[in-house]
């Protein structure tokens, strides 16, 4: 059997980044800067008012109380500004260009709010609430690397520096298709032998979760041609693909026969549990990648978890690898098949214990809706006591 790491060494090997494009601002939010982005100007592009109150000379605050003359009323977007003379102030707000003379604000509160001439009551040094030209930023400082992903605070500085445009490459586009007869949209009915279609709400879900977007495609039956077909339709728009389920050793595994025979998807086992069937290759002349994901409802996501993530993350440009693991004390004994990497489903607490969830069959989907963590047993470990150290993936 491959290993897992084998297995993610193979995918890595294959998945490119996306070429980037450049994207409208609105369109940035988690996408993966692609240039360096710098400010045409600093910020503040000027001396400007931190506070509502009044733009004095601070040294004719000298004997308080003091009451001068209101010579002005600037709003933030004020241009025509009138200097502030000895023994003159000018009423402000926060954000307006401090006029020429004045060296400090001194904030209403510390004022009778006068707006012929104004009492003021405490002292305000030199400086006091200015807010200096280029204190955020100077006239061509890189505000953000090319890399980093794009949060509201980045697309935020973005648009502060006035841009609208960025070179970033974009969030892949991933089609899930799920494959089995047994198969019923949620909302329909069920009848003898069928069971709710979950899969592709998990596994679209967790691609958006991934920084990418996931679209549904629904579901196919169990015949090879069908899924072809549908394949076909949606290759075109797709980055990457995923199904889930036909790729075991049943007498009808649709994804298993429709792709074999094409020689750029291979079949293995991974020693992991679960999720030990595993599908992966390219598909038509992009080569767009495809994951053949197994289909009980733990496997596949457990499976998006190690392999399709990190693949993804390599397409938005950025290191992918196995999850991250803390290390936490486990509540309970926990048993796992000699040579396969286990992941079991548990709730990892506050207190640094990891409490295993009752259910760890692969098709036990509502005890992985409870888990918060998967619980990683090496390949060469069977049996875990209680109170063991183990390496956890947080979910
Ligand atoms: N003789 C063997 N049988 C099986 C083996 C094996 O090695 N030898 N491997 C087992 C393992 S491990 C797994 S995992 C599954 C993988 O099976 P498939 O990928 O072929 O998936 P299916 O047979 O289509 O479905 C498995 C299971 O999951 C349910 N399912 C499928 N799709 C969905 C969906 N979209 N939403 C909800 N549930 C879904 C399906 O009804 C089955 O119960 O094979 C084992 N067998
Ligand atoms: O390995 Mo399968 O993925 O047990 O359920």
């Amino acid at each position: 059997m491959k290993s897992v790491d084998a297995h993610l060494a193979g995918i890595l090997a294959t998945v490119r980044p996306l070429a980037p494009l450049e994207l409208e601002l609105e369109q940035t939010l988690g996408t993966t800067l692609a240039e360096d982005v710098t400010s045409p100007v600093p910020l503040p592009p000027f001396d400007n008012s931190a506070m509502d109150g009044y733009a004095v000379r601070a040294e004719d605050l000298a004997e308080l109380p003091v009451t001068l003359p209101v010579i002005d009323d600037v709003a933030a977007g004020s241009v025509e500004l009138r200097a502030v003379g000895p023994g003159h102030t000018v009423r402000i707000m926060t954000g307006a260009p401090m006029p020429a003379g004045a060296d400090a604000v001194v904030p209403v509160e510390w004022t009778d709010g006068g707006t012929v001439s104004v009492r003021i009551d405490r002292r305000a040094e030199a400086g006091n609430a200015v807010r200096r030209a280029g204190e955020d930023v100077q006239a061509g400082e890189v505000v953000l690397k090319a890399g980093i992903v794009i949060g509201p605070a980045q697309l935020g500085i973005i648009a502060g520096v006035g841009r609208r445009r960025v070179l970033a490459r974009p969030r892949p586009r991933v089609v899930v298709v799920s494959t089995g007869a047994e198969l019923v949209e949620p909302g329909g009915t069920l009848a003898p032998g069928q069971i709710w279609e979950s899969n592709s709400y998990t596994l679209a879900a967790a691609v958006r979760e991934a920084g990418a977007e996931g679209f549904r495609a629904g579901s196919v039956g169990d015949d090879p041609a069908v899924l072809l077909d549908r394949l076909d339709t949606h290759l075109v728009r797709a980055d990457a693909i995923i199904t889930t389920g036909g790729v075991s050793m049943g007498a009808y595994e649709p994804v298993k026969e429709a792709l074999s025979p094409l020689g750029t998807v291979r079949f293995e086992k991974v020693a992991m549990q679960p999720g030990m069937p595993q599908g992966f290759g390219v598909l038509g002349e992009d080569e767009v990648p495809i994951f053949a994901l197994p289909g009980n409802p733990v496997s596949s996501f457990v499976s998006f978890m190690l392999f399709v993530r990190p693949a993804l993350d390599r397409m938005r440009g950025l290191p992918g690898g196995l999850p991250e693991t803390v290390t936490a004390t486990v509540t309970g004994p926990l048993r796992s098949p000699p040579g396969r990497r286990s992941y079991l489903r548990g709730v990892l607490a506050p207190d640094g214990t990891v409490t295993p969830v009752h259910g760890q069959g692969s098709h036990q989907l509502a005890a992985l809706a409870l888990a918060n963590a998967l619980i990683v047993v090496p390949e060469d470990v069977t049996e875990v006591e209680s109170g063991s150290a183990m390496e956890v993936v947080r979910l």
